[in-house]
């Protein structure tokens, strides 16, 4: 099999437009954007450069057009892909993932819904391809997993591991097959009312957790069903095709909305509230530590600090692992949050240095079967090869070396049978005159036994030539 490619961790900068709220209290703007560029500036001189920037006036659709589509492409390739929203409280993560009320306009949906609809668009467009969609959906609370598609699951079930191809799968959660975009929908807004949210004095409807909802695409097909096509055009080249073996193929697809970042002073948070902040923001730490380590090549090489945390032992495929991985820092464009903001851009810029490899997730008779697929090829091209060089070799060269050599024995013989008449006419003068001669009497004894002796041998030869 090809070696995989590296590929770096995408990063895009969102900036949601000023609140109602900001704008009545006077808030002022502290950033500007230079989208072709690319570059995003804080405050006065405060540069950075992104693979993307959305502005103030990005729309859902923009957004997904432009960094979203081309991960769920990688997905029908048997890729896995990560998008994870990070950013401070209240900067527009929920609003970003589409994770949050479904009752909004159509054009507001974010990334979650969009990228279904397209997936089951491109599903029906692939009539030989037997899809599965299995959703799962949970979320980590005070370092706590919470099934929430599955209440009744106790916390105790529920594990974060890593398969044989380092994988990070979640045993315990309970996955839902959906037939439709509408049962998707439904395990979607079911799942996100369970989440654990509060009011805090920066978002009326705050996030207290990490939610990942998980959608696993399963492709399953055989020969028959893809290569029945090919194999009719190819029945005279005697290709040959095995219809018993089928094939699978997987793309997991994990959309992370990170609780937000917060600092306890400006949320106004005591009690129970703080003690969630104190949880977020460790979990927080640990992913912007494993962020610097994979992000920093002095510290690669060492250990990569994953199991600090739940959030980073879950994300560990996504960064620096098998997966295509798309990060989207949020960030307000109020100068009351500038602090907040420079953090966040500093922490999206390290993990733009983040190189994954990722891998297609196949069965190993899919896998086999390619293998074979390539050597009939392989074999195929020689004996092609082959053919070819006796064509072009064999009756160009040999038949016309023949020829000429046939050519050059009859110009012989030619030549031969000219000289043979020529001597055989002089033969036959000599013949005539000798007769004569003898018939004279005038040579002695011995000239006429010599005579009748030549005389004896030309009738010979004559006789024979006849
Ligand atoms: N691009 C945007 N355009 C319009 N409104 C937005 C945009 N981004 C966010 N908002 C609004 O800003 C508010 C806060 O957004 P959201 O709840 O998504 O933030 P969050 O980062 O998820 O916050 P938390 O971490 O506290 O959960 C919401 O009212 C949301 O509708």
């Amino acid at each position: 099999m090809a070696e995989s490619q590296e590929t770096n961790v995408r990063v895009a900068v969102r900036v949601r437009p000023l609140l109602p709220k900001e704008k009545l209290e006077g808030d002022e703007m502290c950033v500007r954007l230079n989208t072709n560029a690319a570059q995003l500036i804080l405050g006065k001189d405060r540069g950075f450069t992104f693979d993307d920037v959305f502005g103030t006036k990005t729309t859902q659709v923009e957004l997904y057009d432009t960094c979203v589509q081309s991960l769920v492409n990688k997905i029908f390739q048997g890729y896995n892909a990560t998008i994870f929203a990070y950013g401070q409280t209240g900067s527009g993560k929920t609003y970003t993932m589409g994770s949050g009320n479904m009752s909004i306009m159509e054009e507001e949906y974010g990334i979650i819904p969009r990228a279904l609809q397209v997936m089951f668009d491109i599903m029906k467009t692939k009539t030989n391809v037997d899809f599965s969609i299995k959703v799962s959906y949970i979320e980590i609370y005070k370092e706590e997993l919470q099934d929430l598609l599955d209440m009744q699951t106790p916390i105790k079930e529920l594990h974060v591991r890593e398969d044989d191809k380092g994988n990070t799968v979640i045993v315990g959660a309970r996955e839902v097959e959906c037939e439709s975009l509408d049962d998707v929908m439904s395990s979607l807004e079911s799942g996100s009312a369970m989440r654990h949210t509060g009011s805090t004095q920066m978002n009326e409807h705050s996030s207290r957790s990490h939610s990942i909802f998980t959608v696993v695409v399963g492709q399953k097909w055989t020969e028959d069903d893809v290569l029945a096509s090919k194999r009719k055009q190819s029945e005279s080249s005697n290709d040959i095709f095995d219809d018993e073996i089928s094939h699978y193929m997987s793309g997991k697809f994990h959309f992370v909305d990170l609780a937000g970042s917060e600092r306890a002073h400006r949320t106004g948070n005591v009690g129970d509230r703080f003690k969630e902040s104190v949880h977020i923001n460790s979990g927080l730490l640990a992913l912007g530590n494993v962020i610097s380590a994979l992000g920093d090549p002095k510290k690669k090489a060492q250990h990569i600090p994953y199991r600090e945390s739940k959030i980073t032992r879950l994300l560990k495929d996504s960064l620096g692992g098998n997966a295509n991985t798309l990060m989207i820092c949020c960030i307000s464009p109020s100068l009351s949050s500038f602090d907040e903001s420079l953090n966040a851009l500093k922490y999206a810029n390290r993990a733009r240095n983040i190189k994954n490899k990722p891998i297609v997730n196949r069965d190993v008779q899919s896998i086999r079967f390619q293998e074979m697929q390539s050597e009939i090829k392989a074999l195929r091209e020689e004996l092609a090869r082959q053919r070819t060089s006796m064509l072009s070799a064999g009756p160009r060269d040999k038949p016309s070396e023949q020829a000429e050599q046939v050519k050059e024995l009859e110009n012989k013989v030619i030549k031969l049978q000219t000289e043979c008449a020529h001597y055989k006419m002089i033969a036959e003068e000599a013949y005539k005159q000798l007769i004569q001669i003898q018939e004279k009497d005038m040579l002695s004894r011995s000239q006429n036994v010599r005579l009748k002796d030549w005389l004896d041998l030309m009738e010979e030869v004559f006789s024979h030539a006849v």
